[in-house]
């Protein structure tokens, strides 16, 4: 196979309206239409709403824009006034953000009516939302405390993890056998064995690591050599600029510059985008200080979200509460299939104010762990009733 041989759409094309039934695949399997989130209002931290796609010129400010704003501090969005000034009216806007965004632990009484008599399911990201965000990321441990609490969480809902990282390093943090797990943006789901459907039809039969039937699906298995070989190249080419990571995330691969000296930055970013011209079928998104590479395919953490509700059993009935708990720009994917389908809702992890797909927000891990303890606590004692 030409690895770098572009059968697809360019990158960042417009969407491409081909019906399920011409092509007889799953619409969520056609090339990746870009849709990317617009953060915008005057108070809140704004990311560019041009998408940077590997066709601009990197040097375009859009670039280094979505870079700096990538992983905001209140430190940040204040830096005009002095630290007192500063701490004062950062909270001033994040507490008037919480009106738009009200807080899922201020707001539990309001959730809990609205899932009552319904079937819960928790979708959780990991990086920002079960861990705290760390300099390096093979140190981003959660606490045991944390692992306490979603483990209980699994007892009582369907629970599952959907992270940017690979799906083994994720089991490895998290150490959980109770929940399913979908690593690489989504594209690398372990789910129950469910009967036909269109996706389920497309899953591999596997065994967990307790030698439990699972169905195993990864609709980027095409891109493998692919990711594979432009992670060797963007260690290479990255190599001599301090601080630069590049993490192996299977069907992804993300390129860390939380560690590299800011000015270095359209450095990292070029050097990204030169090796990207060699692979249209290769796209880039920004995460938190980080650049992540990945397949031109519609497939995001929204889509594994659906494929794990019909994997549950529970994309169908009406008396299903999903909630996704996550903070990143890759998590609005989700937020917003929540929104679209008026089920559930999304809480954003988020102790700076910025525009999101979500309903409620939580300001860090810890509220997320106390979120998750509320929630059991309520499984509990509505169950004895
Ligand atoms: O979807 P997620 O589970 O949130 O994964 C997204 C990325 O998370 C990790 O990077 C982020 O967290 C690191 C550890 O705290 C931090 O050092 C880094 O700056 C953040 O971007 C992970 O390393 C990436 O591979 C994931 O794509």
């Amino acid at each position: 196979m030409d690895l770098k041989s572009n059968q697809t759409s360019p990158v960042l094309a417009d969407p491409v309206p081909m019906s399920e039934s011409i092509l007889g695949i799953h619409s969520g399997l056609l090339p990746y239409t870009a849709t990317g989130t617009a953060f915008s209002s005057s108070l809140f931290l704004t990311i560019p709403r041009k998408k940077p796609g590997i066709l601009d010129d990197f040097r375009s400010s859009a670039w280094l824009d979505a870079m700096k704003s990538s992983s905001p501090t209140h430190h940040k969005i204040t830096k005009d006034f002095s630290p007192e000034q500063s701490s004062k009216d950062g909270d001033i806007v994040y507490r008037n953000w919480l009106i738009k965004y009200p807080s899922a632990l201020a707001s539990f009484e309001q959730i809990t009516n609205h899932a009552m008599g319904k079937k819960l399911a928790l979708f959780l990201d990991y990086d920002g939302t079960l861990s705290p965000i760390v300099d390096n990321p093979d140190l981003a441990f959660m606490a045991n405390s944390m692992r306490a609490a979603v483990r209980n969480a699994a007892k009582c809902f369907p629970t599952a993890i959907i992270s940017g990282r690979s799906r083994d390093k994720v089991y490895e943090f998290v150490g959980l056998t109770e929940l399913y797990y979908a690593g690489s943006h989504g594209m690398d789901i372990m789910g129950p064995v469910r009967p036909i459907s269109k996706d389920q039809a497309k899953c591999i039969k596997s065994t967990d690591k307790q030698g439990k039937e699972v169905n195993l699906f990864q609709p980027a298995s095409e891109f493998l050599p692919m990711i594979q070989e432009v992670f060797k190249s963007l260690v290479e080419i990255t190599k001599d600029i301090a601080g630069a990571k590049v993490e192996n995330n299977k069907f992804c691969v993300s390129v860390h510059y939380r560690n590299v000296d800011e000015k270095c930055w359209t450095t990292i970013g070029q050097s990204v985008n030169d090796i990207l011209k060699q692979y249209p079928r290769l796209r880039l998104t920004h995460g938190r200080k980080v650049l992540e590479v990945r397949p031109v395919l519609d497939w995001d953490k929204g889509k594994a979200v659906e494929f794990l509700l019909e994997s549950l059993g529970l994309s169908n009935c009406n008396n299903v509460l999903p909630i996704y708990i996550g903070d990143d720009r890759t998590d609005e994917d989700a937020f917003k299939v929540l929104k679209e389908r008026n089920q559930g809702f999304g809480i954003l992890v988020s102790s700076a104010p910025k525009e999101s797909n979500a309903f409620y927000s939580l300001r860090d891990p810890s509220e997320v762990k106390e979120f998750l303890k509320c929630l059991v606590k309520w499984k509990k004692a509505s169950s004895a009733l």
